[in-house]
């Protein structure tokens, strides 16, 4: 049985090098680098496809370049900045491929298939998962800082481009918004755990309606299946920089700080006074956050 290549794709060699860091040393490599070739010729892989056309951070545009340069592979690697993520979903989604994400390890079975390590559970376990052999795989690498000694790979260049974008973009929930609302909010609404559960996500939907404002959500929120990822702020989610943040629920663990912390105001309803999000915020409301945000937007309802 032929031993499946590992392929990473990366925008740049720094991206490709943490990639095949995550590969087990021994396994063949190929890494295709779309965009600015920089220091290619140093790579620890066998092989180097440079292809220049294929920058862009369309996924549908640069999409089937990408498939066609992939194609064979028994384990593609992404990186997961959102541009990675598109197109490993891309990929997934157009080939009908499985998606592994959050890998930091992986590498062949004696069988010819391929096994991956990631971390779950917020990083408290480790979870180790087997692919079977034939069965190729899209992963979505989360690489450990690790020395890869410099290689001396076989160098070829890929004429493809990107096309147009065949991509039509249908929001899951227009009026929730996403990622895209996000980044550029002056207004965040944002919900954690101590909401309480998804069925009590309406209220803050009108109050992020009402207000103009983006939801967003702490990883709990996300993982508890009450919002989509791409609500997610923090470490592993956006960065967000609003006028105000709204926190309702949330209880300022480091990770959210990292996405929110560049906010020009901060509102935390908590009902506990000694949350670690209080330590950063403007102005702590000690109450039960539903009460609030129904206060809150009967107020604004009422033009007030
Ligand atoms: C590698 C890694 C990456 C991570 N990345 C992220 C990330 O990007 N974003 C992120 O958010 N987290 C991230 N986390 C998880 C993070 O550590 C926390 O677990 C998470 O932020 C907690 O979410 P939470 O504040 O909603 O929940 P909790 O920590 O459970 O807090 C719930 C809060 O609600 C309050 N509360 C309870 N009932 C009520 C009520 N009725 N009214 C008002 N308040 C109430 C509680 O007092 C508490 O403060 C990451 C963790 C790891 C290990």
């Amino acid at each position: 049985m032929p031993e499946p290549e590992v392929t990473v794709v990366a925008s740049d060699v720094a991206t490709a090098r943490r990639l095949l860091g995550v590969v087990q040393p021994g396994t063949p490599t190929r890494a295709v680098l779309l965009g600015d070739a920089g220091d290619a010729a140093g790579l620890p892989a066998g092989r180097v496809v440079l292809a220049p056309g294929l920058a862009g951070q369309d996924p549908a545009a640069v999409g089937p370049g990408v498939a066609a340069l992939v194609a064979g592979a028994g384990a593609v690697l992404l990186d997961s900045t959102q541009p990675g993520r598109d197109l490993a979903g891309w990929l997934s989604a157009t080939a009908d491929l499985p998606l592994v994400w959050q890998v930091d390890a992986l590498r062949r079975t004696p069988d010819g298939g391929i096994e991956v390590e990631r971390a779950v559970m917020g990083g408290s376990h480790r979870l180790t998962q087997r692919v079977p052999p034939g069965q190729p795989v899209i992963v979505l690498a989360r690489p450990l800082p690790v020395e890869v000694e410099p290689g001396r790979p076989v160098v070829e260049r890929s004429a493809l481009s990107s096309g147009p974008s065949a991509l039509e973009i249908v929001p899951l929930d227009p009026a929730a918004g996403g990622a895209s609302r996000l980044a550029g909010a002056r207004v965040v609404v944002s919900v954690g755990r101590g909401i309480g559960g998804r069925d009590q996500l309406g209220r803050y939907q009108r109050l992020a309606d009402v207000t103009g404002a983006a939801l967003g959500a702490s990883r709990a929120a996300v993982d508890s299946g009450w919002l989509p990822f791409s609500h997610q702020v923090g470490q592993t989610g956006a960065t967000v920089a609003p006028d105000l943040y709204l926190a309702f629920g949330i209880s300022g663990a480091v990770q959210h700080l990292a996405g929110m912390r560049a906010s020009k105001r901060v509102v935390a309803v908590n009902t506990d006074p000694d949350a670690p999000i209080s330590r950063l915020a403007d102005l702590v409301i000690v109450a039960d956050a539903g009460a609030v945000a129904d206060e809150l937007l009967r107020r604004l309802e009422e033009g007030r």
